[in-house]
């Protein structure tokens, strides 16, 4: 193992522990041990970190919002579980009468055996029914879980798609899968379970001390004397399992995100030769794991046990005083016998309960956290009164006609309060203009793109198209009339004419392959195993980075949107494409007013207006030749005297 500073380690844990908590289901969750007698799936499995919910109340209530769809199963349910709780009590209540006869000195033989089998199909009956319950009520809560769990990650899904762009630049994606994965998963796993077993646990722990004192009220109290001592361990070790099972989780979040960022980055790592600091790493991640494995397994194996052995104090001593009452005080032995069954029973209840704990703290945290973004603002909703626009290729009725111009007029904008990143921008581009946008990065090219289509609304300043407002279109008609070529290339899982097509859905298949030769795909595309059938694998993984822009570019001419905006292109594909697609870009441009965003400065060129920005301001702006003239900053850049940065 290659040797890991001190300062690595804490780095290690702290980043990759810290950074994604979806990476914690990547990999099998080791959940803690099953408490004694419980019938849930193993101890929590929450999110890391599942501490203690913020607004425990307001989310129950939430949940119980989701869970109350359902009125009539969850009271039968209840039911259900009322009955196979009485069942279980009962059934142990039968053997009293059963032992009496047995030890009765007063009864034949054959009464005895005869009385004998009753009680013992009297007993078998009321298990049978206690069987029936619990198996009715364990198939229709897992129903009503479900189709809870189902109702919230569907409006999880729909929030997410309803929410602003700057929401997912703020929030890293393995923050906003986790909550689709390890949180829902607690949920489910309190839904499925905990619920009905707080419930059986509760009527179990009532049901067995009020059967104990009507046997005999002297012995019940000393039991009962027993009970804070259970409380107070069940606690303790319920806390401490609880502690050690949130470092668990951290750690096994640990070597989860060091090995998706490894097995992702493995060009990288070959590259530069970091197989044996990577392999050191994990290692140390990994023993860290195995640690605070050891440690929450050990606190969530004990507690069945200690609580067994403590509830033994307890049945020692109804033991022993229920011998002295029956020798004195005429105490039936059939009596005694059940008592110390519910005696032993009587801890398990409690130790049930402590272990449910953990489950519910870390899946009102996930909960909570599941909530926190159906909470979140999303994308402002449009104004009552806004229109729709459309081209006149793409008549839309009702829809106002628009040919295209886009002004920009004393624009001011920044991402985040007080960092002003464009600072009083003036463009204007007539329908079917080509106007280029350049400068160094970060000068804010893309953010010019990013505020027409309206991912971002701007506070001072304003975009106007054919002189109406932004602000004034439904958002739906407004990108609709924007195909955007971006920089980085997108594509879903499906075949190469369902991507093109995703540009336009009514499109046909002539226009697909229309798009695609305006893009200069076609020839690749007809190469490909089944041609436009191709199924394309995990964003294009099959396809080279260019083929994949290619695609991009076809998405965008097949659509008839009248405003188009190319970020970085061409950036992807090789000079010698670049040339054999300019006639198709042309093409693709024509007729539409165009935003071209572009590093090398040759594809620029023809361009009517040409804006050179520098830390959020337009510097100079004008046609390649005017500006060549001017003698400034694109003079510069275009003859090689200063590189962009
Ligand atoms: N989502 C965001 N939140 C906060 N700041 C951002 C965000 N996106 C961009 N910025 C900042 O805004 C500035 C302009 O970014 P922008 O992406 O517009 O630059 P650009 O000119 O397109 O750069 P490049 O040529 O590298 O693409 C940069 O300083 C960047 O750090």
């Amino acid at each position: 193992m290659s040797y890991i500073s001190e300062k690595r380690k804490e780095e290690l844990l702290r980043r990759y522990g810290s950074k994604k908590e979806s990476n914690a289901n990547i990999i099998g969750r080791p959940g803690l041990p099953k408490g004694p007698g419980s019938k849930g799936p193993g101890g929590p499995r929450g999110s890391i970190g599942g501490g203690k919910p913020k607004n425990a109340y307001a989310t129950i209530n939430r949940l119980l919002a989701y869970i109350g769809r359902d009125k009539v199963k969850i009271l039968f349910v209840f039911s259900c579980v009322l009955v196979s709780s009485l069942a279980s009590l009962a059934g142990s209540y039968v053997l009293r009468p059963i032992i009496n006869n047995l030890v009765a000195a007063d009864r034949t033989a054959e009464e005895k055996i005869n009385n004998l089998v009753v009680g013992i199909l009297i007993m078998a009956c009321i298990y049978m029914i206690g069987v029936l319950c619990s198996y009715l009520q364990q198939r229709i809560m897992i129903g009503v879980s479900q189709k809870a769990l189902i109702k919230i990650r569907e409006d999880l899904f729909g929030k997410i798609q309803k929410l602003p762009v700057k929401y997912h630049d703020t929030h890293t994606h393995g923050d906003v899968m986790s909550r689709f994965t390890n949180d829902l998963d607690s949920v489910g796993e309190m839904l499925n379970n905990t619920m009905s077993q707080i419930f059986s646990g509760v009527l179990t722990l009532i049901g067995t001390i009020t059967l104990m004192f009507v046997t005999n009220w002297i012995l019940a109290l000393v039991t009962i004397v027993t009970v804070p001592l259970l409380v107070y361990a069940g606690g303790m070790i319920g806390k401490q399992s609880r502690k050690y099972f949130i470092g668990q989780q951290q750690a096994l979040g640990a070597v989860n995100g060091y090995i998706e960022e490894t097995v992702t980055g493995q060009k990288v790592i070959k590259v530069f030769c970091h197989e044996e600091t990577a392999m050191g790493e994990f290692e140390f991640l990994s023993d860290d794991l195995r640690n605070k494995q050891m440690k929450a397994q050990f606190f969530g194996g004990i507690m069945g046990p200690v609580m067994g052995n403590l509830s033994q104090i307890s049945y020692a001593l109804s033991a022993t005083i229920g011998g002295i009452l029956c020798l004195t005080k005429n105490f039936d032995i059939g009596g005694l016998t059940i008592f110390t069954n519910y005696s032993r029973q009587f801890s398990r209840p409690i130790s049930e309960l402590s272990m449910q704990m953990n489950t519910i703290f870390s899946a009102l945290a996930g909960a909570e956290r599941v909530f926190e973004v159906m909470d979140e603002a999303p994308e402002t909703s449009d104004q009552e009164d806004a229109i729709e626009i459309c081209a006149e290729g793409n008549r839309v009725e009702g829809a106002q006609l628009i040919k295209g111009e886009v002004t920009l007029k004393n624009v001011t904008f920044g991402y985040v309060p007080g960092k002003t990143v464009l600072k009083n921008i003036n463009v204007k581009a007539k329908p079917g203009q080509k106007i280029a946008f350049v400068g160094s990065t970060g000068a804010g090219k893309t953010t010019i793109t990013n505020l027409i289509n309206r991912f971002y609304e701007i506070e001072e300043g304003e975009i106007l198209i054919d002189g109406i407002n932004i602000k004034n279109i439904k958002k739906d008609s407004l990108r609709r009339n924007i195909a955007m070529v971006l920089q980085d290339t997108h594509l879903f899982s499906g075949t190469v004419r369902e991507n093109i097509r995703y540009g336009r859905p009514d499109a046909t298949d002539e226009e697909v392959i229309t798009a695609a030769k305006i893009a200069c795909a076609h020839s690749f595309i007809e190469r490909l195993p089944q041609g436009y059938d191709t199924v394309l694998e995990g964003d294009g993984a099959n396809l080279s980075q260019g083929e994949r822009q290619l695609l991009n570019i076809a998405r965008a001419a097949i659509s008839k949107a009248p405003i188009l905006i190319l970020d970085e292109a061409t950036s992807s594909v090789d000079t010698r494409t670049e040339k054999h697609i300019e006639r198709g870009m042309d093409q693709l441009m024509k007729n539409r007013t165009t935003f071209v965003i572009a590093h090398r400065l040759s594809t620029v060129r023809n361009a009517d207006q040409i804006i050179v920005l520098e830390h959020g301001e337009i510097i100079e702006q004008g046609t390649h030749d005017e500006l060549i003239k001017m003698g400034g900053r694109y003079y510069q850049l275009y003859t090689g005297a200063i590189e962009l940065d």
